[in-house]
């Protein structure tokens, strides 16, 4: 419950309650950071999206105990002449809408550059031009592949963080061709930051840039089936959480070899309210965002993930848990991958003094109890209807 009791930013210095424009409010993050917002601070939300399923418990009813600091705006910012006056009407803006599943990205293209170039464009005008503070979401993603990825496999400079870790202010974004329209969603959010940047430079934007590295939770992506369309393909954890649920082997494409640090959706949003809170500090920066003491392949993700879920659901695991499945059988043609992803902590740590604290097993027991509590009954539901063909 957020106290009368002024909070103060990292410098001591007292911090005003704000009006934040949250676009993409009622997805995954935002949900996340709504809350964090609503039960610590007293800041207001006007919160913009086309969806409101993942907030509606901060929505309704009335008498909660922040009602009146969060407005929901069903919004598509495509085409609503709405956005810039709510733009105006906030002290800052947090721009979280966005296309961000990897099935889409070469199945849905020309959808993907859009949602993350072209509808982000205004958002970022109308900051500059109205003189308003903007935190835009990127990703971890626009790093692309490592260096170390192009080494011969025995090299040992392949052990050499140098050729690994990504550094905010030093990596090269290393991208497939153009045919690997995977990096389409990657391209479109390397060129919006770097519009961001040059409003910065040139237009003394104040904005910070957020990249996210694998931030997982409750109420991340859909179950198939059950919340979201029977044949999407959600994020790996829905996609694992949803095998696991209907007792299936968990899908590996391409053996499960690409590396993956995973950071809790409540630890991250802790350095995200404190981008909000500290604009001296966070102003100017980008932001790596993820957990590297949390590194593992996707093959040892399905394994833990498997192991946690049979402590949960006390039901034990499959003889086969896992089944391997090619890229182009799972995502389609033009799908590629990032080989591996460790975030260096160097800035975020200077800036912030932000730190992840929660362990990969800890992380999946929480998210995974949720999931079992939230879909094992439905999905019983959905498993014993006869298909129709
Ligand atoms: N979750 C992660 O680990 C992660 C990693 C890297 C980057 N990101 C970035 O963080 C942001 C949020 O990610 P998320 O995981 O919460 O995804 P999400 O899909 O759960 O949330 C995005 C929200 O934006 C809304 N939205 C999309 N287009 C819109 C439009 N035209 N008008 C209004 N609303 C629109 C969607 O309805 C959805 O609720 C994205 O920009 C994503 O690229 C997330
Ligand atoms: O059933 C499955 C699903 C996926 N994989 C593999 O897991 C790896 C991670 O996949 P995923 O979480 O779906 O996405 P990425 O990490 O590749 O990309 C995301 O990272 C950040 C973000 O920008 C937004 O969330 C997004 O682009 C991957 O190797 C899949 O191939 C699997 O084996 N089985």
């Amino acid at each position: 419950m957020a106290s009368s009791v002024v909070r103060v930013d990292l410098d001591g210095k007292p911090i005003n309650p704000l009006t934040i424009c949250m676009i993409g409010a009622g997805g995954f993050i935002g949900s996340h950071l709504c809350e964090k917002i609503l039960n610590e601070t007293q800041h207001k939300i006007l919160a913009l999206d086309v969806y409101n399923d993942k907030i509606k418990h901060l929505l309704e009813p009335d008498s909660l105990p922040w009602a009146g600091r969060i407005q929901f705006h069903r919004i598509n910012i495509k085409h609503d002449s709405r956005l810039e006056g709510l733009i105006k009407m906030s002290d800052l803006t947090i721009n979280l809408a966005a296309i961000c599943t990897p099935a889409d990205y070469n199945t849905r293209p020309l959808d993907t550059i859009y949602s993350n170039f072209i509808d982000a464009l205004p958002v970022a005008k109308y900051c500059s031009e109205n003189g308003k503070r903007l935190i835009h979401f990127s990703t971890c993603e626009v790093y692309g592949k490592t260096i170390g990825s192009f080494l011969p496999k025995d090299s040992p400079l392949r052990q050499d963080p140098a050729y690994y870790v990504l550094k905010e202010d030093a990596s090269p974004c290393i991208f497939g061709s153009i045919e690997k329209q995977r990096w389409s969603y990657a391209c479109a959010k390397q060129l919006i930051e770097r519009l961001v940047y040059a409003e910065g430079a040139e237009n003394g934007l104040e904005f910070t840039i957020v990249r996210p590295f694998n931030w997982i939770g409750p109420r991340m992506d859909f179950i198939p089936g059950v919340d979201g369309p029977s044949e999407g393909v959600p994020r790996v954890l829905a996609c694992f959480s949803n095998a696991l649920l209907r007792r299936e082997p968990l899908k590996l494409v391409d053996g499960g070899e690409s590396q993956r640090t995973f950071v809790y959706i409540k630890d991250a949003i802790e350095a995200v309210l404190l981008m909000i809170e500290n604009p001296s500090r966070a102003n100017g920066h980008i932001f790596n965002v993820g957990n590297p003491n949390n590194e593992v392949t996707v093959r040892q993700l399905a394994e833990m993930m498997t192991a946690v879920y049979a402590n949960v659901s006390g039901e034990p695991a499959l003889e086969e848990p896992t089944v391997d499945v090619s890229s182009k059988e799972f995502y389609g043609e033009g799908y590629d991958d990032s080989d591996k992803r460790i975030p260096d902590m160097t800035i975020i740590n200077r800036q912030l003094g932000w730190n992840p604290k929660t362990s990969l097993w800890d992380l999946l027991d929480s998210t995974l109890t949720y999931q079992h509590k939230t879909y094992a009954e439905a999905i019983k539901k959905v498993m014993s209807q006869p298909t129709t063909s």
